[in-house]
């Protein structure tokens, strides 16, 4: 047994847990080699450095399992025996009966067990912090001591006392719990106090969500499709030191579907192409987690860039700015609480958003991608594995490299790869796998493929439903429930069924560009006139395709969109606003002239600098806005001033033959030389005819016959 020393009634283990989920987090994660949670690791005294760390343990194991690997990796220790642990090693009878000799405690306690019992440690570690009591286990084959006290069944416990008498423990249950409570309850033990060292705290940081946004379930919302990406594509796949072989793949996957089919903001299409098309270029085996962080920072700048790492030659030429936003905001994906909802539920919105993408725009429906984006035209699983980068019959086996015929999984490939390889919840990430294992490649057709994943995520739903992680005020249901699809429910002898082909037609316009709503996402970097929003932009498919008429219905919604329906949570307020700081703590939604107008005679004066010539009204200014740079301003008006100046712009639209001759006449000028035109042509019309009658007269008088 060890000597006696002083008694430290610090903990002999510190647990520290890290949530790698929370991206202020990121950086200590990737340092201690955290790629999915959860995930314990061990670090035994004096380690040095992050590698020192064993993992400890798989995703399914029980609190039990947890303390007991604690408790043999502690026992390995050997040299490097931690000061504040008490000795765990069976007692031996020599050292039972010198104990009070050489130790100044009040009492010592024996639990008597086999020798593949927890229970003495246990019970020692939980008394390390009392004073005046030391815990010992002695094995079942400690004859002597067994002999001494009797001992006939294991485990059991005893308590010695200095005088050199002993008892039983009086304890109902010979189990851990009720040692410890009785140990603790004898007088003279008391505890010692200590405090961890720490910086701030944020234990007490409450977990409830302060405000819950308004946010309507019919509904999906941009804000929370950009935090997923910002997350997935930043914090979750770059966890990990480097990506390489399959993981690598996995990504460059997932980056070439986004660009294909994901319908965003034109700045975040910008962004999923620069980055994909820096990623093609990307050749070594392996990618640094530094580098490709560096390569996914934001641009800002109209000129696309090449990423700081590595020039990118075939990039598109860009008109906007490379940024996927990098706040975090959920709006319809939001918990009650923080560690509810979030990230899968915006994981799960994405991968639905792209099989209906797919299956609207995809290459075999010929109608190229979504919002005039064009992709490169190559499948990417296939790619990928054309292109040898995958590893082989392996990665085609997990189904993440599909041949180049299985196109209906496009989608639902990237989506297993992903999971597989970055989803940080490992327990999701096996059941996910089992349930595509078993029948994914059965799909058949890219309206499959949505089927497939809708079906698949009830499957989720059913088996979390009044689990855990359910959030209470967003109960796990069998979507979409009745009142937001009653055409997608039947019921086929008494027994509930789904209406498929109403599911599909629903589930098309549910994951549709169209229903993206901007309210609570972050503005555009740089606002852009008539094609910087982002709502309808992958509506379209080929845009050039569209009716110009149709095009101009779809510009007004998407206005009213941006700008903000009646009812909708939070309309975006304009920019310009009264100075009456009550209103615009109110934040209220009126636009004032003045300083509107200002703003659109600045544009004017830069629109004359450019050489074009037109005379200024204020009518003509609310027109000059519809492409005037200051175009984010004139779509958050309300809309009132908007009509006005589509009436206005409409007009100027359709007479093109009055912008040639009156280059900024009004209408009304117009009409004033046409009614000056006509008075000036009666005048001289009625002058003409008075003379003409005078002089008919003066010839027409009869003459007097001269006598
Ligand atoms: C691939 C994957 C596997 C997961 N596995 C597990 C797991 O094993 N254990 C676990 O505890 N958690 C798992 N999760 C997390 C879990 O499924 C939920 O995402 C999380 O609990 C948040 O739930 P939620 O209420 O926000 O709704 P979610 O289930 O996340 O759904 C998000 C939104 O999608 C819509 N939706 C719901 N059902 C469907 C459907 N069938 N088809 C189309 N749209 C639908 C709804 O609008 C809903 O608000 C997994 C997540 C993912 C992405």
């Amino acid at each position: 047994m060890a000597g006696p020393g002083p008694r430290h009634p610090r903990p002999a283990v510190i647990l520290a847990a890290i949530d790698c989920a929370d991206e202020d987090n990121q950086q200590v994660c990737s340092d201690f080699g955290i790629t999915g949670f959860p995930t314990m690791k061990f670090f035994r005294a004096f380690s040095k450095k992050p590698e020192d760390g064993i993992r400890i343990t798989n995703p399914s194991a029980t609190v039990e399992d947890l303390r007991h690997a604690i408790i043999t990796n502690l026992e390995q220790s050997q040299d490097a025996w931690p000061p504040a642990c008490p000795p765990l090693e069976p007692a031996s009878a020599e050292e039972v009966r010198t104990f009070f000799q050489r130790n100044k405690d009040q009492y010592l306690a024996l639990i008597f067990e086999k020798s593949n019992s927890f229970v003495g440690r246990e019970v020692a570690l939980d008394m390390l912090q009392y004073e005046n009591i030391a815990v010992r286990r002695v094995l079942s084959s400690e004859e002597e001591l067994v002999e001494k006290f009797g001992v006939t069944s294991f485990p059991s416990g005893y308590l010695l006392f200095r005088n050199g008498s002993f008892s039983r423990l009086p304890v109902h249950i010979e189990a851990r719990s009720f040692y410890t409570y009785y140990l603790r309850t004898l007088t003279g033990i008391t505890r010692g106090s200590y405090k961890l060292n720490t910086t701030a705290s944020s234990s007490n940081e409450t977990d409830r969500v302060s405000h819950l946004l308004r946010a309507d379930r019919s509904k999906l919302y941009m804000a929370d499709l950009e935090s997923t990406l910002h997350y997935s594509l930043r914090v979750e796949a770059a966890r990990a030191s480097s990506l390489s072989g399959a993981q690598l793949a996995a990504f460059k996957c997932y980056v070439a579907t986004l660009v294909k089919y994901f319908p965003g903001r034109p700045c975040v299409q910008t962004y999923l192409q620069t980055l994909d098309a820096w990623l093609r270029n990307w050749t070594e085996p392996e990618l640094p987690r530094t580098v490709l962080k560096e390569a996914m920072k934001n641009n800002r700048d109209l000129a696309l860039p090449a990423s700081p790492v590595t020039p990118c030659p075939s990039v598109h030429q860009a008109s906007h700015p490379s940024v996927l936003p990098t706040n975090v905001t959920w709006v319809g994906c939001q918990g009650s609480e923080r560690h509810f909802r979030g990230y899968p539920c915006g994981l799960w919105t994405i991968f639905h958003l792209l099989t209906v993408q797919a299956a609207q725009n995809g290459p075999d429906k010929g109608t190229g991608v979504p919002g005039g984006i064009r992709g490169s035209g190559r499948e990417c699983p296939a790619e990928l594995w054309l292109g040898g980068s995958f590893h082989g019959a392996q990665e085609t086996e997990l189904g993440c490299g599909v041949a180049a015929s299985a196109l209906p999984l496009e989608v639902l490939s990237t989506m297993r790869c992903y999971v597989r390889h970055f989803f940080g919840c490992q327990e999701c990430a096996e059941h996910f796998e089992a349930m595509a294992a078993k029948s994914m490649d059965r799909v058949a057709s890219r309206e499959e493929a949505i089927l497939w994943l809708w079906s698949h995520h009830n499957e989720v739903n059913a088996r979390l439903a009044g689990g855990d992680t359910e959030d209470p005020k967003f109960p796990k249901l069998q979507w979409p429930p009745p009142d937001l699809c009653p055409q997608c429910h039947k019921e086929e002898r008494g027994v509930h069924a789904w209406e498929e082909p109403a599911v599909v037609t629903f589930l098309k316009a549910h994951f549709s560009p169209a229903n993206i709503y901007m309210d609570y996402a972050e503005p555009d970097p740089i606002p852009v006139a008539r094609e910087g929003t982002g709502a309808r932009m992958g509506t379209e498919g080929p845009r050039e395709e569209r009716g110009r008429g149709e095009e101009e219905e779809k510009e007004t919604e998407e206005e009213t969109r941006v700008l903000g329906r009646p009812g909708s949570p939070e309309p975006r307020r304009p920019s310009i606003v009264r100075l009456n700081p009550k209103l615009r703590e109110r934040g209220e939604d009126i636009v004032d002239l003045d300083s509107f107008s200002e703003q659109h005679f600045k544009n004017q004066a830069l629109r004359a600098a450019a050489g074009r010539r037109r005379r200024i009204s204020k009518r003509d200014t609310i027109a000059l806005a519809r492409d005037a740079p200051a175009g984010r301003e004139r779509r958050r008006a309300p809309g009132v001033l908007l009509r006005e100046e589509e009436d206005v712009g409409e007009g100027l639209r359709r007479s093109p033959w009055l912008r040639v001759l009156g280059l900024g006449f009004s209408r009304l000028d117009i009409s004033l030389c046409v009614a000056l035109y006509f008075l000036s042509s009666m005048c001289l019309l009625g002058m003409y005819t008075f003379f003409r009658l005078r002089t008919r007269a003066r010839k027409g008088r009869p003459g007097f016959p001269m006598a």
